[in-house]
C-alpha cells in the first residue's frame, strides 16, 4: 500500500488541487498537515496558481485527526499535539492570500470537517455525512470547530451537533449554511475549482468564517441557548467533562470573540486529551472496530453469501424486535407464530416498534410502511422453503427449542443458517436432534432488539466459519455490533453479568436498601439499577433462567424467594405498573414502600445476614460488591476463551450491559481499579459473606504477578479456549 501523502496538481485554469491520501479514511495528524501546510505556502507563492480546492482521495474528505495520536499524547506526556495542527488551520488556510475550497466526497468528521470549515467555501456530494464527533472520544473539536461551526450554522444548531456527536447529510448542511453547494461525485471537482475561481475573481464572496458574526445572535439569545444547553447536559453526561469543557469554548468564543475562544479550545483540549475519560471512550472506539476481526472467519478469504430471506420464529418480544430490525433494513421477514392470535400479536407489536421509531422522529413514516411490507406471517412452514437463515426467538424451553430445530432442518434449503435467539441455553444441545451442527449458530440479541446495539454471535466447536461470517455481515446490515463467542451457559455476556443481579439481590438479603442500591449504581453511570431493570425486564426472565445458573455454576449463585413473593403479591414489574417501584404513565418510577414487608419476608426465608444483623457497608463499597463479582465472572470467561479478546468483553458490557462507555467496559474500568485490590476485596467478602464472592484462579494469578486482567493470555493457557 503507498504511503500517506499530500500532493498538489495545478490545473491549466490556475486551481491547484491538493490531494490528501491516507486510506482507509484520511484520518489527518501533523505530518498530513504539515504536507497541506507545504503545498499552500508552494501554491501561494506561484503565479500559475489563482485559488485552491483541499480534496480527500479515495472517495472520503477525511474521517478527523488521527485518534492513535491522543494515545500516543498520553503514553509520551506531551499534551500539545493539536497545537501546530490548528495554527496551520487558521494561519495558513484561513488566512491564505488565495482562497481555498473544500470538496467534501463521503464524510468530513471530526478535523476532516474542521479542515473544511477553515476553508472559504465547501461543496460536497450528495449524502455527504458531515460532524463533529469528538465528544464521543472524551476530548472537544480541538481544530476550531467549537468556533467555525456556529459562525456557519448559528449557535443553537452547532451545540446540538456537538453535544450530540451526530452527524448531518450535506443536504441538511447545504440548508443550514455549513455547504455551499452540493455536486455529484463526477462533478465534485470541477464544481469546487469553479467556486475556487470565482471567490478568486471576487465574483463570490471570500468568507473567513472566524471573521463571521451574523449568525451568533445578541448576546443575550446566545447566553440563554448555552445555559440550557449546560443544564440539558447535566442531565445527559452527568459524569463527564468533555460537554462543560466544549460549551466553556463556545462561550469563550461568543464573549470575547473567535480568536480568543480557538485558545481556549486549545486550553481545554490539551487538559481533556490526557483525561480518563477519553482513554477510556478511544479504548471503546478501537475495541468496537476489533470486534470485526476474527480470526479463522475473517482473515482466509471467505465471502459473505447475501441474506435475502430471514424467518424468525416466535412473535413475542424478542422476536418482534428482531423482526423489526431486519425489515427496518429491507430484509424480506417470514414471521411465524403457533396460531393466528399470537401471530397478530407479533404483527401489532412490530407496528408499535415502527410508530414509536416514527414518533420519535427516529423514523420517517414512509419508511415505516416501506418496512411493513417486508412483512409476512405465517402459521406454518411452507414459505420456509427459500429462506437463507431463520432465527428462533421462543421460549427457554430446551424441548420446545430441540423440536423446532429438528422440523426447520427439513423446511429449510441445505445453506439455510439455523440460528437461536437463546440467551442461556447450550447451543449443542439445542441442535442435538439434527445433523447440521456446522449450520447452527447463536443469534442473541438485547431486548429490545430493534434497538440495543449489540448482537452476541455464539457460536459451537462445529458452527461453520461461513456460517459465523455470514451472521456477522448480516449484524452490520442491521446496525448491530456483532461479537463472536464461544459456547457456554449464558454465552459472554450474561454469563459475566449473572453476578450484576445476583449481587444485588444478594446485598439487599444482607440488609442493605434495594433503593438506595439502585441509586448508587445510577450515580456509578448506569441508566437504570439492578431493581429497576428487573422491573422493566419483567420477573419472567429471572424465573426462568434462575435455576439455569445455579446448575451450571454451582456454589458461585445466590438465589432468593424474592421474585417468586413479588409475583403472588399481585406484582409484574413495569408491565402492569407495580413491583420494587410503581409505573405510572407520565410520571417517573416511584419507590414503593409496601414493598419493603415482601423484601423483609424473604431476607428471613434467605437468612443470609452474618450474625442476623443487616450489613453496614460503605457507597463505595456497594458499587463495589456488586461489580467486582462481575469481574471475577469475566476473568472466567477470559480464562476459558470464551471471548477472543479482553476488549470484546468491554464492547459487550458498554453496548450490552449499558456499563458506562466513558469507564471503558467492564475489563478496562476492573484494570483501572486494579487487579489486586479487586482480589483483596473480593477474598475479604468471601471470608465475610461466603463463596459468591470467592476470587477466581485467573483473577488471582494476575492479582498476584501484577499482570493486568485484559493483557493477552500466554500461549500456555491458550488451550481452554472455545473459539
Ligand atoms: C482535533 C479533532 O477535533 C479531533 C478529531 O478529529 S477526533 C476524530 C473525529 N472523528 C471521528 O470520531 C470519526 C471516527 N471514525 C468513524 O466514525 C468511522 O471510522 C468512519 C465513519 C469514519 C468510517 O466508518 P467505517 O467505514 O465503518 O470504517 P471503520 O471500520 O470504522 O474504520 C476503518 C478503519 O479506520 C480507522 N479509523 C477511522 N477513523 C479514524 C480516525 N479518525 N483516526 C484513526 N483511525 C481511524 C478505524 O480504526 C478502522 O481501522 P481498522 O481497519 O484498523 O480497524
Amino acid at each position: 500500500m503507498a504511503k500517506p501523502a499530500v500532493t498538489m496538481e495545478v490545473g491549466n485554469d490556475g486551481v491547484a488541487i491538493i490531494s490528501i491520501y491516507n486510506p482507509p479514511v484520511n484520518s489527518i495528524s501533523y505530518p498530513i498537515l504539515a504536507g497541506i501546510k507545504e503545498k499552500f505556502d508552494e501554491a501561494v507563492k506561484r503565479d500559475d496558481v489563482k485559488a485552491l480546492v483541499v480534496f480527500g482521495k479515495g472517495g472520503k474528505f477525511s474521517g478527523g485527526f488521527d485518534i492513535n495520536v491522543f494515545g500516543k499524547a498520553r503514553q509520551t506526556g506531551d499534551n500539545s499535539v493539536l497545537l501546530k495542527p490548528i495554527d496551520i488551520l487558521v494561519n495558513t488556510i484561513g488566512d491564505s492570500k488565495k482562497p481555498a475550497v473544500a470538496a467534501i466526497g463521503g464524510l468530513a468528521l471530526g478535523g476532516g470537517l474542521e479542515l473544511a470549515m477553515a476553508c472559504h467555501a465547501r461543496v460536497a456530494v450528495p449524502k455527504a455525512q458531515l460532524g463533529l464527533p469528538e465528544l464521543t472520544l472524551g476530548i472537544i473539536p480541538g481544530l476550531g470547530g467549537t468556533q467555525h461551526l456556529p459562525r456557519l450554522i448559528g449557535l443553537p444548531k452547532a451545540i446540538e451537533m456537538m453535544l450530540s456527536s451526530k452527524s448531518i447529510l450535506s443536504e441538511e448542511g447545504k440548508s443550514l449554511g455549513l455547504i455551499d453547494e452540493i455536486a455529484t461525485s463526477n462533478e465534485l471537482l470541477n464544481v469546487s475549482r469553479l467556486w475556487a475561481l470565482d471567490i478568486a475573481a471576487r465574483c463570490k464572496p471570500w468568507l473567513h468564517t472566524l471573521h463571521r458574526t451574523d449568525k451568533i445572535g445578541s448576546f443575550s439569545e446566545a447566553r440563554k441557548v448555552l445555559e440550557m444547553a449546560r443544564q440539558q447536559a447535566k442531565k445527559v453526561a452527568p459524569n463527564m467533562p468533555q460537554h462543560q469543557a466544549c460549551l466553556d469554548a463556545i462561550e469563550d468564543g461568543v464573549i470575547h470573540g473567535a480568536y480568543s475562544g480557538l485558545l481556549k479550545e486549545a486550553t481545554v483540549s490539551k487538559e481533556l486529551v490526557m483525561s480518563d475519560t477519553s482513554k477510556a471512550l478511544v479504548h471503546i472506539f478501537f475495541a468496537q472496530r476489533a470486534t470485526s476481526k476474527v480470526p479463522n472467519v475473517t482473515d482466509i478469504g471467505l465471502k459473505p453469501r447475501p441474506v435475502k430471506k430471514v424467518a424468525v420464529i416466535g412473535g413475542g418480544l424478542m422476536g418482534s424486535g428482531i423482526a423489526t430490525a431486519l425489515i427496518l433494513s429491507n430484509t424480506y421477514v417470514v414471521l411465524k407464530e403457533i396460531n393466528s392470535e399470537y401471530l397478530q400479536k407479533g404483527i401489532k407489536a412490530i407496528e408499535e416498534n415502527l410508530r414509536g421509531l416514527v414518533s420519535r422522529k427516529k423514523l420517517a413514516a414512509d419508511k415505516a410502511e416501506k418496512a411493513l411490507s417486508m412483512l409476512k406471517g405465517v402459521l406454518d412452514y411452507v414459505e420456509f422453503k427459500d429462506v437463507d437463515m431463520v432465527i428462533e426467538a421462543v421460549i427457554e424451553n430446551i424441548s420446545l427449542k430441540q423440536s423446532i430445530f429438528s422440523d426447520i432442518e427439513k423446511a429449510c434449503p441445505p445453506h439455510c443458517i439455523l440460528a437461536t435467539n437463546t440467551s442461556t441455553i447450550d447451543l449443542n444441545v439445542i441442535g442435538e436432534r439434527t445433523s447440521s451442527q456446522d449450520r447452527i449458530v447463536g443469534a442473541h440479541f438485547f431486548s429490545p432488539a430493534h434497538v440495543m446495539p449489540l448482537l452476541e454471535i455464539v457460536r459451537t466447536e462445529k458452527t461453520s466459519a461461513q456460517v459465523i461470517l455470514d451472521l456477522m455481515t448480516v449484524g452490520k446490515i442491521i446496525k448491530k455490533v456483532p461479537i463472536v463467542v464461544g459456547n457456554c451457559t449464558g454465552f459472554a455476556v450474561n454469563r459475566a453479568f449473572f453476578p450484576y443481579g445476583q449481587g444485588a439481590h444478594y446485598l439487599l438479603h444482607m440488609g442493605v436498601d434495594p433503593f438506595r442500591i439502585d441509586r448508587l449504581i445510577c450515580k456509578f453511570g448506569l441508566p437504570m439499577g439492578p431493581f429497576q431493570l428487573q422491573d422493566v425486564a419483567g420477573y419472567g426472565v429471572a424465573v426462568a433462567v434462575r435455576k439455569i445458573y445455579g446448575s451450571a455454576f454451582p456454589g458461585r449463585t445466590f438465589d432468593s424467594s424474592l421474585v417468586d413473593l413479588l409475583i403472588k403479591n399481585g406484582r409484574q414489574g413495569k408491565s402492569n405498573g407495580k413491583g420494587y417501584y410503581v409505573y405510572e404513565k407520565g410520571s417517573k418510577p416511584q419507590p414503593d414502600p409496601s414493598v419493603l414487608p415482601i423484601i423483609e419476608e424473604s431476607r428471613k426465608l434467605a437468612n443470609v445476614m452474618p450474625g442476623g444483623k443487616p450489613i453496614s457497608v460503605s457507597d463505595k463499597e456497594v458499587v463495589e460488591m456488586i461489580f467486582f463479582p462481575v469481574v471475577n465472572e469475566s476473568c472466567r470467561v477470559l480464562d476459558e476463551g470464551i471471548v477472543i479478546r479482553a476488549s470484546d468483553l468491554d464492547v459487550a458490557s458498554v453496548l450490552g450491559m449499558s456499563f458506562p462507555s466513558y469507564r471503558g467496559g467492564i475489563l478496562f474500568w476492573a484494570d483501572t481499579v486494579g487487579a489486586d485490590y479487586i482480589y483483596k476485596s473480593l477474598k475479604k467478602w468471601s471470608e465475610l459473606y461466603g463463596n459468591f464472592y470467592k476470587p477466581s484462579e485467573y483473577l488471582e494469578q494476575r492479582a498476584t504477578r501484577g499482570i493486568p486482567l485484559s493483557a493477552p493470555k500466554s500461549t500456555d493457557s491458550g488451550s481452554k479456549s472455545r473459539l
